[in-house]
């Protein structure tokens, strides 16, 4: 049977955007408190942004299933999204306060960096999974730029602590990748997904 809407399990008013956009009819279900989110969102020692993404994504999918069965809520696919942002090896997270949010583009300036976001679905008892990874060139920023962008509030809430579809689209000299994938939800993957789901999209 075609499934007539999809649960969301995100706080993220851009993916609830983002899915709008293909015309998938969704409910939020919010699966956890903030401070286990916090929890969840632990890197482990040694571990590869790649990994990281997709191992978070999991888990919020898990925790996702968990309310639902919870709830006895009816039968729909389940979506979850992570977004990280890797500067090598190294893992920007969503930023602490503005002196973190400044030091992550500090090293952002001036350098590539990978935009990671993992995709989980879950319909009945089948899981499927995607990756979208795209790189991000930023020109070189001055301190005073830095601080001027942070002093909007804009970086709050977003992974490396830049928003590409708000102000800091005025730093990014070349993307290749996903814009929408850039943003918390790639738009190409989530189709795919969502076919596999039995969707007609
Ligand atoms: C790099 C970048 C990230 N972001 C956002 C997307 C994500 O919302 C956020 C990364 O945090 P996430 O932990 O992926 O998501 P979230 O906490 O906002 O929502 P939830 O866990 O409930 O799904 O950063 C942008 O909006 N624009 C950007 O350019």
């Amino acid at each position: 049977m075609t499934p007539e809407f999809i649960y969301l399990a995100s706080q993220s008013p851009r993916r609830a955007q983002l899915l709008g956009q293909l015309g998938v009819k969704h409910e939020l279900l919010l699966a956890l408190p903030d401070e286990d989110v916090e929890a969840l969102e632990a890197v482990l020692p040694g571990e590869s942004p790649t990994a990281y993404v997709q191992r978070v994504t999991s888990l919020k999918l898990d925790a996702a299933m968990a309310r639902w069965e919870q709830r006895s809520l009816p039968r729909a696919p389940i979506l979850c999204a992570d977004t990280t942002v890797a500067l090598g090896r190294t893992i920007l997270g969503k930023p602490e306060d503005a002196a973190n949010a400044e030091r992550m583009l500090a090293m952002l300036s001036g350098h590539t960096h990978r935009v990671m976001t993992a995709i989980a679905l879950q319909h009945g008892a089948e899981r499927w999974a995607l990756l979208n990874v795209s790189h991000v060139r930023f020109a070189p920023i001055d301190a005073d730029r830095i601080a001027a962008y942070v002093a909007t509030g804009e970086p709050l809430g977003k992974a490396g602590a830049y928003a590409i579809q708000g102000r800091a689209a005025a730093f990014i000299e070349h993307i290749s990748g996903s814009h929408s994938g850039i943003m918390g939800l790639p738009m190409f993957e989530t189709a795919r997904l969502l076919r596999q789901a039995g969707f007609r999209l």
